[in-house]
C-alpha cells in the first residue's frame, strides 16, 4: 500500500532541474547518505528503485580520477579527470572525503562534488565500499551511514553467481571482503541503519523510510 501511495505524494514535490534553486545555507542541507554493503548485497537493485520512484530528487557524487577518460566518458559527468600531481595536490590541501588506488591510478570523491549536488538541489548518494566509509567517518561530512545486508554469505554467493558478473577468483574475493565488512557492520556505531536485503519489496520500504524526510525536505525547499 505505502510503495502504491508514496510516489502519487511525493511525485508532485520532487523539485525539477530547471526549477532548482538552492534556497538554504550548505549547513541546512539534507544529509548526504552514505550506503555501503558487500558487492551483491543489493545496493544498485535498492538504489536504481529508489531513482526510479523520485525522479530529480538524487545524484550520484562525480568522483576525480588521474586514469584516462575512456571512450565515451565525459568530463565532470563520469568523472572528473586530472593529473596525478592536481591529485595529490588535493589531498595535501584536504579536499578529499575519502580516496583509493587501484591499478596505479587514483580515485577520490572530493567535499566539492558532494556540495555540487547539494546546491543543485538534490540529495547526494555517495556508494562505497568498506575503506570508503570509514574514511569519510573521519571527515566533517555529516552523512547517514546506510549498511545493505545480505541475509546470508550463502544468499550473496548465490546473488553474484545469478548475477552472472563473476568469475570464480573475482567471487571468492568478493565474499572475502563481505566477511569483512558484514564484521565491521556488526561494531556499535558503524552504521545509522542496517537493512537486512532478505525480501526486496520489505529491504525497499526500509530504504525509503530512512530518506522520506529528506525527501519531503527538497520538496519544501523548492517548493
Ligand atoms: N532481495 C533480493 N532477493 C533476491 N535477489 C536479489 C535481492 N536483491 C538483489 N538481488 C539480486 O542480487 C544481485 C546483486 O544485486 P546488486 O547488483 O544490486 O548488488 P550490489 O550490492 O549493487 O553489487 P555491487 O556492489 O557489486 O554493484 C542482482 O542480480 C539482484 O537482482
Amino acid at each position: 500500500m505505502i510503495t502504491h501511495t508514496f510516489p502519487r505524494i511525493l511525485g508532485r514535490f520532487c523539485p525539477q532541474p530547471w526549477k532548482g534553486f538552492w534556497r538554504h545555507l550548505s549547513s541546512m542541507a539534507p544529509q548526504p547518505i552514505v550506503i555501503s554493503g558487500p558487492s551483491g548485497s543489493g545496493k544498485s537493485t535498492l538504489l536504481t528503485r529508489l531513482f526510479q520512484e523520485f525522479p530529480n530528487c538524487f545524484a550520484f557524487s562525480v568522483s576525480h580520477t588521474t586514469r584516462k577518460p575512456r571512450k565515451g566518458e565525459q568530463k565532470e559527468k563520469d568523472y572528473f579527470f586530472v593529473s596525478m600531481e592536481d591529485f595529490e595536490k588535493m589531498i595535501k590541501d584536504g579536499l578529499f572525503l575519502e580516496h583509493a588506488q587501484f591499478s596505479g591510478n587514483r580515485y577520490g570523491t572530493s567535499k566539492m562534488a558532494v556540495e555540487l549536488i547539494q546546491k543543485s538541489g538534490r540529495l547526494c548518494v555517495l556508494d562505497v565500499e568498506i575503506n570508503g566509509v570509514k574514511n569519510i567517518k573521519q571527515t566533517d561530512l555529516n552523512a547517514k551511514y546506510v549498511f545493505v545486508k545480505p541475509p546470508s554469505l550463502e544468499d550473496l554467493r548465490k546473488r553474484l553467481e545469478g548475477r552472472g558478473t563473476e568469475t570464480k577468483e573475482s567471487l571468492q574475493k568478493r565474499l572475502d571482503t563481505a566477511q569483512e565488512a558484514l564484521e565491521y557492520a556488526e561494531q556499535p556505531g558503524s552504521y545509522d541503519h542496517i537493512i537486512v536485503n532478505d525480501d526486496i519489496d520489505a529491504a525497499y520500504s526500509q530504504l525509503k523510510s530512512i530518506v522520506i524526510d529528506d525527501i519531503k525536505s527538497l520538496s519544501n525547499g523548492n517548493a
